[in-house]
């Protein structure tokens, strides 16, 4: 199916421009990662709906699996070797566990997986996602046995004899190990050697390094299968056999009895209040509800004053009471060094841009200093020399700002030069300035009350309650070659998540649509005089032997006639409109002359002659897959009464603009498994998160490329591809055709290799999932050269278990190349987005792996390896089948 031709000069722009960006020397891939890669085993988020929920885990075959790495390792006794054990947790492992067996895998995924061998899982676990454990992984104990070949004399560790029983090569915490220690009555030797001395930092400190994360500290058990709940305060972590008996009733929250009064471990305050799922196992919920009240509320567990700086100065107990009970009080506050101007309300870390706007006139701290944000701009703001960004936020504001200029600002955004008594304006009067300022992830005013009408959705944050509240928002960025489906997707999403189009934008889509129908009909009419032609060279090759044979009296006429031959009563505005398309003029006729030629189109759409060149429409480069269900409606599109449906819009082309940012913040529950356990049990609100979804436009990206930069905090690139682009060419800047998914691929790499996107999460929707069933049975994957060896498992009989596989083998190659090139996993999702419900799943799915790129670094949650091995599965889409 033609779908709109890529304007390929624009992507070389793109492409080139983005390689140009990329450090000189950008990295190869090396054998390793392409091994690693290969692996394509990796933690994707769960899929929390429409899946079985299987218990996780055969427990026998994943410690029999590590344990016989762990004796391997034996041999090497050495060197410290990291457990191949994978404890990061994702909590929603076992709805993948339903998910994994369910799915035949394809060829590309039983040979490589089958191929990943212990060293693919060694590195892995010490290249993959999990740094912190990979240190944890070489422990105190695991350097004091690797040492004591070498010096057989030292004193054992510890005071347990149990200690002089261990074995003196490296020793791992396997399930077997602590099977064979359990019941002793005793506690393990190394929470003895731990047991807390001095401070609870250096207690927690000098655990983070001796403690095997899986180990009970209370029963000296350990199975790694198993969560742990830790210590707020010493990180101690205990079985939920012994949880409540270390921890007691819990006044604090989750701490051991002998650290309750004592500060929390500052790393864990973002988990303040949130239940995790084992304790809610431990506990009814009516407990749970108050203990992590408690937990949240409690005097012990606060910020400290000594813990704040604002402007220089350490904050006492009567300014942090003012800060925190303040309207609008900064979210999420941390211990640090923070820059406050109460004037305007700003407020940033210490050296950096603003990042909120608090209340301001709050008396607290010391006095703003001008370099507060360190800025180099010579551009003074209530005294403080402001940053770059903020100067270009502030031209693009039309604020006259030259150098040496001192201006002072209210905290209602209106502004004058210092010294002069005029108000000159107000920075936020404009909602482009709102609008450019959080793309640029400047803060902005919190109150609704400057008229923003630009910013489409939910955008009066402060009406979201404040434990609502998950900080900013959430940045997501959408790409994808012309074509691929990113408006759709954009589309899509505002009508799931978003506002209503309004009665203004209706209309400007409605003539849109109108003049769209034209741009159809005359790529049809283009299209029909091209066959035309052919068809009647073809016929006056073949008529030289008819009349050879037969001089009869074939009418010249008839001669002239083909299929492709139009009724000459529309001839004339055919030639017309085809004149009009050339010279680029189609605006000025219309809307204009849309009622008025109505009916000429719908009867040129039907003439038998133009159904022909439709049923040719693979060979017509412009024309989009949708130009059939408009002109299908001309009548009815062209009269004044139209009033686009929502799948009107959907399908309109020139919606979201080509040139230009799309941008659009939304809200939706967060509701997971998990949070749906406790939002009922506890009767409080889904928490919500909000969302921006800016889709950078394939077209005009000379701009787009100037926009990327500010695009430091993203929080997932979104790339999408067409999935029936594998047999379509289109023409580069040179004139040479391209296959568009190898196009799209190196659009994708060019991404991936982006410096600002190091650490960046990216998501690959696979879109057109249908439009792929429809056409792989008769064009092969391997048409494409970057899918030559795909060769399906068996026979198909039908083309959905092909496209099926067809689609595995894509994403594979996505992920071996994404691999190849970050070592991280790719995550992939299918979509076909003219349904709503698939881009709802897809923005499900995209929602997940945020949160567990977040958790990922979380330490309340801990899994093993065969977890997050399964969850690779469930981010397959093969989780749903229709
Ligand atoms: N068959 C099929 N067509 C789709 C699907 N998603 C989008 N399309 C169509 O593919 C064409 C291109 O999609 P667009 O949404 O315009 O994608 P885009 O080219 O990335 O966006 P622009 O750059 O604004 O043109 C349009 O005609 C869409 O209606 C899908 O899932 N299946
Ligand atoms: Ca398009």
């Amino acid at each position: 199916m033609a779908s709109d031709a890529a304007p390929a000069e624009e992507d070389k722009t793109w492409e080139e421009v983005l390689r140009r960006m990329l450090p000189v020397g950008a990295p190869l891939p090396d054998e390793e990662q392409l091994d690693y890669s290969i692996a394509v085993e990796y933690v994707g988020p769960p899929v929390p709906y429409e899946v079985p929920k299987v218990d996780p885990l055969d427990i026998a075959s994943a410690s029999s699996r590590a344990h016989s790495v762990a004796s391997v390792s034996d041999h090497t006794s050495s060197i410290p070797v990291v457990m191949p054990i994978n404890p990061r947790f994702s909590r929603f492992g076992r709805f993948r566990n339903g998910t994994f067996n369910k799915e035949p895998r394809s060829p590309v995924e039983s040979q490589r997986s089958s191929s990943v061998s212990r060293t693919q899982l060694d590195l892995q676990n010490g290249e993959g996602e999990d740094h912190s454990d990979s240190g944890d992984g070489i422990t105190e104990d695991a350097l004091s046995s690797v040492s004591s070949p070498r010096a057989p004399n030292s004193v054992p560790r510890g005071e347990g004899a149990n200690e002089v029983k261990r074995p003196t090569t490296v020793t791992f915490h396997t399930p077997r190990d602590s099977e064979n220690e359990e019941d002793d009555g005793f506690p393990s030797p190394r929470s003895v050697a731990t047991e807390p001395v001095g401070s609870p930092v250096a207690v927690r400190n000098s655990q983070a390094g001796s403690r095997k994360r899986w180990i009970c500290c209370r029963c000296g058990k350990g199975n790694r299968l198993k969560e742990k709940e830790a210590c707020l305060v010493c990180d101690k972590r205990y079985c939920n056999n012994c949880v409540l008996k270390a921890m007691g009733s819990m006044p604090e929250g989750r701490k051991c009895v002998s650290c309750i009064g004592q500060p929390i471990d500052e790393s864990k305050r973002s988990s303040l209040g949130k239940c995790s799922r084992m304790l809610s196992r431990v506990c009814s919920p009516l407990e749970i509800k108050q203990i992590m009240k408690a937990e949240k509320e409690c005097p012990a567990n606060q910020l400290r004053p000594e813990q704040l700086f604002v402007n220089g100065r350490q904050l006492r107990q009567d300014e942090l009471a003012e800060i925190l009970g303040c309207p609008v009080p900064p979210q999420k506050l941390k211990p640090g060094k923070y820059w406050y101007d109460k004037d305007s309300g700003l407020w940033g870390k210490e050296g950096e841009k603003p990042d909120k706007i608090i209340s301001s006139k709050l008396n607290i701290g010391g006095k703003l200093q001008m370099n507060a944000s360190n800025g180099n701009t010579g551009v003074y703001m209530n005294g403080r020399e402001i940053t770059k960004i903020e100067l270009r936020m502030l031209k693009i504001a039309n604020v006259q700002c030259p150098r040496d200029t001192h201006f002072w600002v209210y905290d209602d955004g209106s502004y004058e030069e210092e010294g002069q008594n005029n108000i000159k304006g107000n920075i936020w009067g404009k909602a482009s300035t709102r609008f450019i300022s959080s793309l640029f992830s400047l803060p902005v005013p919190p109150n609704n009350a400057q008229g923003v009408n630009e910013n489409p959705t939910n955008y009066s944050s402060r009406s979201v309650p404040e434990y609502l509240e998950h900080g900013r928002v959430q940045k997501l960025l959408l790409f994808g070659l012309e074509g691929s489906g990113t408006s759709t997707l954009f589309k899509q999403a505002k009508f799931l998540y978003g506002n209503k189009f309004s009665a203004e934008e209706l209309q400007d889509i409605k003539l849109m649509i109108q003049s769209n129908m034209y741009k159809y009909l005359s790529v049809l009419l283009e299209g029909r005089e091209q066959f035309e032609e052919e068809a009647l060279a073809e016929k006056e090759y073949t008529s030289v032997d008819v009349e050879q044979s037969a001089p009869a009296e074939t009418a010249a006429d008839e001669n002239k006639q083909s299929i492709y031959s139009i009724n000459p009563r529309f001839r004339h505005f055919s030639d017309w409109l085809l004149d009009i398309m050339a010279t680029g003029d189609l605006e000025a006729f219309f809307p204009a002359a849309t009622r008025e030629y109505a009916p000429m189109v719908d009867e040129i759409w039907r003439d038998p002659s133009v159904q022909e060149t439709y049923k040719r429409r693979e060979e017509l480069h412009k024309l989009p897959d949708v130009a059939k269900y408009f002109l299908d409606r001309a009548i009815e599109i062209s009269s004044n009464e139209y009033e686009p449906s929502d799948k009107d819009v959907l399908y309109a082309e020139g919606v979201t603009q080509s040139n230009g940012l799309a941008f659009m913040e939304f809200s939706f529950d967060d509701r997971s498994p998990m949070s749906e356990i406790y939002s009922e049990n506890l009767n409080c609100p889904p928490p919500m998160t909000k969302y921006q979804l800016i889709r950078i436009p394939s077209k005009g990206l000379r701009d787009g490329c100037k926009w990327l930069d500010m695009f430091e905090d993203v929080r997932a690139v979104i790339f999408c591809v067409a999935l029936s682009d594998y047999d379509q060419v289109s023409a580069d800047s040179s004139g040479h055709l391209r296959n568009k998914m190898t196009a799209s691929r190196d659009l994708f790499e060019s991404l991936v290799r982006y410096p600002c996107f190091k650490d960046t999460p990216f998501v690959l929707l696979l879109n057109k999932y249908d439009a792929l069933e429809e056409k792989i049975t008769k064009a092969p994957l391997s048409t494409c050269e970057w899918f030559q060896d795909f060769s399906p498992v068996r026979p198909h009989h039908n083309n959905h278990a092909l496209a099926h596989q067809a689609f595995y083998y894509v994403a594979v190659r996505f992920k071996e190349l994404y691999s190849s090139i970050t070592g991280r996993k790719l995550f992939v999702w299918h979509t076909r987005a003219w349904e709503r419900a698939s881009v709802d799943e897809a923005f499900k799915f995209i929602r997940e792996v945020i949160k567990w790129d977040e958790e990922k670094d979380d330490e309340v949650y801990e899994i093993n390896a065969e977890e997050s091995f399964y969850s690779e599965m469930s981010s397959s889409p093969f989780v749903r089948q229709e």
